[in-house]
């Protein structure tokens, strides 16, 4: 880098006629017409291009004062001392030259300065289309320093630059957008003209970036205006804008339909009174409340103030008919209920375990049943199961301790029936050696076996009233006395009792002991008979139908048309166990892979047994036989086909009692449930 130290002498320091000289001078003495691209003026802190004129002029470099150039090559001495004298030679006194010098000073430094704060940028290029003067607004927007403009093609520093265009043509343009860098920009460019010449272009341009912005802006805030019109218009509610002296600035076609019926004025003190308006400027906090426009138009109304620079700007209001709301709060209670009610159901489903999951039937009564016996089966509680025969309590019983804690260990099942009574007290709390004769060892009786576990009572309403007294002490005890034994046993039992009979008839009829029956009946759970819940016959009838595939090795595939509806339409005395046996029945008649109607027993087949009925078939013609002797064949006929007193008495439609003393006057007991279960 070459320095230059140089001293102006002239009069009026660096003025603009010297200036322009010093350029002249420059470039002719310089042989590389590009090193004075690269040359510059430095005059206290500042430093600027030697070929700017505006530039050097506005330096501002008085007589007497000292600047250096600086050249990128060194300057020849003889060079260098040309330049030196140029500043150095002594004026010629012509006070008029002196005094133009002076003017063309003034109006060079105000242009520059004038060019220098116009918040424009600008760039000027001479007639090859270099950039010979840029603005500081020019810099900043083409983000760029000077030494990369100054003196360098415009189209080439300046890639959007069309001033070279400009000059070709010599028309303007005006107002032409671009974008440069990140900046929106509004560009005029007009070429220069100096005698008819085109001697350069001059390009202005204006940041609009901040005016693009606030017009998008504007234009969302438009649009959004426009959508919540929309918005409050769409809505059932009437909803207010009103400013802080309670004027509407804005209402939606409700609001306008209930102001103009009701013939209220322009502002909300109208609906809402003066009172509540004072005391929301009091206090201006949301509030509710129910107002009656009229006699029959009452509203919830609520107003919500709008404060804006901690300043009471006005209020939103709205207005929403109460009979709606009740309405929808009628609405909403009944959708709870229903969902409260929906999830009882669901969880009925859900919760029940596995064990419970063998007891086929969706029917509501069936699931409450379950439900309660799937709750009970964790706790130790006495449990009585009631339901007619065949209806399931044993596979509930099951259930309850499969599901309980006490699974893994005895399950007893004790049918209270089926036992003699001279056997059962053995039966039930066993017996020591020699208690009588023949018994050699120590029996344990099924409370015993049932230790730590289950013992399932069946048909406990056939206990005699003695061994109901000892079943009692068990209970209240939990301890068993072995027949013939001095020392009680402590027993750890769960005892689940189930019965067809109806123990509270029976206690009115002194045959069931009162006390017992509370101790048994901590957990009632009744199992409904299968014609009260008809829409499990088909479930049951394919499940029965699986499992005989599966047991009996068939495969039998399908229920004829209309076997499905005739057993639906059965009253089914005997319940499940009866549709079991039934099922079975039409698997061991049918010859192919359906289960046929013409193999149900005619008492099921309802119009076979009408048409029966009819033609009196089972009457002779002839040879008619005493009453008592029809009675013996009926009650022959009907025992096979039941298997309890309950269910042929219900059959028949006689009592319990009735049926068990004609059985017995007929000696008939041997026949009883005979056919039912081969059936
Ligand atoms: N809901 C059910 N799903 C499937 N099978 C059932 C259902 N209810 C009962 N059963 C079947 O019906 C038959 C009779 O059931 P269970 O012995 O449990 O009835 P019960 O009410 O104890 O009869 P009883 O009073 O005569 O002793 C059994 O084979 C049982 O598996």
């Amino acid at each position: 880098m070459f320095t230059l130290s140089l001293k102006v002498q002239k009069k009026n320091g660096l003025h603009i006629r010297l200036a322009a000289t010093f350029i002249i001078t420059l470039q002719s003495l310089l042989k590389d017409k590009d090193a004075i691209k690269n040359s510059y003026v430095i005059y206290k802190d500042k430093k600027v291009q030697a070929n700017n004129l505006l530039s050097l002029v506005s330096l501002k470099i008085e007589q007497g004062e000292e600047f250096l150039l600086t050249c990128a090559d060194e300057i020849p001495p003889h060079v260098a001392k040309q330049i030196v004298e140029l500043f150095e030679e002594k004026d010629v006194e012509n006070v008029k030259e002196t005094e133009a010098d002076l003017i063309m000073m003034e109006n060079s430094y105000i242009l520059q300065e004038a060019f220098t704060k116009l918040p424009n940028g600008v760039v000027v290029v001479d007639r090859d289309n270099v950039i010979t003067y840029v603005n500081d607004a020019a810099v900043k927007l083409l983000e760029k320093p000077p030494n990369e403009l100054y003196n360098h093609k415009a189209n080439i520093v300046i890639p959007q630059s069309r001033l070279h265009t400009i000059m070709k043509t010599g028309q303007p343009e005006f107002a032409q957008k671009q974008k440069i860098n990140h900046y929106t920009i509004l560009t005029n460019r007009s070429p220069l003209i100096f005698q008819d010449k085109v001697i350069g272009a001059v390009a202005v341009f204006q940041d609009i970036s901040n005016v693009e912005k606030i017009t998008k802006e504007l234009k969302e805030v438009q649009e959004l205006q426009q959508r919540l019109d929309l918005v409050l218009q769409s809505v059932s509610d009437l909803i207010a804008l009103t400013n802080e002296k309670g004027e509407f600035i804005f209402i939606n076609e409700e609001m306008h339909g209930m102001l103009i019926k009701n013939k209220k004025k322009k502002k909300i003190q109208s609906i809402i009174g003066d009172n509540l308006w004072k005391s929301l400027l009091k206090r201006p906090e949301p509030f509710m409340k129910i107002i009656q426009v009229n006699h029959q138009l009452t509203y919830i109304t609520k107003i919500n103030p709008i404060i804006f620079d901690e300043v009471f700007r006005g209020t939103v209001v709205t207005l929403s008919p109460l009979d709606e709301i009740k309405i929808l709060l009628q609405k909403l209670e009944l959708m709870e209920e229903r969902t409260k009610y929906l999830e009882r159901e669901l969880s009925k489903h859900q919760k029940l375990n596995s064990a419970f999951s063998k007891i086929i039937g969706n029917s509501e009564v069936l699931l409450e049943s379950l439900s309660m016996a799937n709750k009970v089966s964790k706790t130790d509680s006495t449990v009585l199961i009631t339901g007619e025969s065949g209806t399931g309590k044993e596979l509930v019983a099951r259930a309850i301790h499969e599901t309980s804690d006490r699974c893994e260990q005895s399950y007893i099942r004790v049918n209270c029936s089926a036992i003699s009574p001279n056997l059962i007290e053995s039966e039930l709390f066993g017996h020591e050696k020699g208690a009588f004769t023949g018994a050699y060892k120590v029996h344990r009786g099924k409370f015993e076996l049932a230790d730590n576990g289950t013992i399932f009572l069946d048909e406990i309403g056939d206990l005699n009233l003695d061994l109901q007294v000892k079943l009692l002490r068990v209970l209240q005890e939990k301890e068993v006395d072995r027949v013939g034994g001095f020392e009680p046993v402590t027993i750890n039992v769960r005892v689940i009792a189930a019965t067809n009979r109806d123990l509270a008839k029976m206690i009115e009829e002194g045959k069931f002991r009162e006390d017992l029956y509370y101790r048994l009946n901590v957990i009632p759970i009744h199992l409904p008979p299968l014609r009260s819940r008809k829409e499990d016959i088909p479930l049951l009838s394919e499940h029965f139908r699986v499992h005989f595939n599966q047991h009996l090795g068939k495969s039998i595939n399908r229920f004829e048309q209309g076997l499905i509806e005739i057993l639906s339409n059965y009253h089914w005395p005997g319940n499940i166990r009866e549709l079991e046996n039934i099922i079975e029945r039409l698997f061991n008649l049918t010859d192919d892979d359906s289960l046929k109607v013409r193999d149900l027993p005619h008492y099921i087949y309802k119009e076979e047994m009408a048409s029966a009925t009819q033609n009196l078939d089972f009457l002779p013609a002839s040879n008619i036989l005493t009453l008592e002797e029809y009675e013996r064949q009926i009650f022959t006929h009907a025992c096979q086909f039941y298997p309890s007193y309950n269910q042929l008495s219900h059959a028949l439609g006689i009592t319990h009692k009735t049926a068990a003393k004609k059985i017995r006057k007929y000696g008939l007991e041997h026949l009883l449930g005979n056919k039912y279960q081969n059936t």
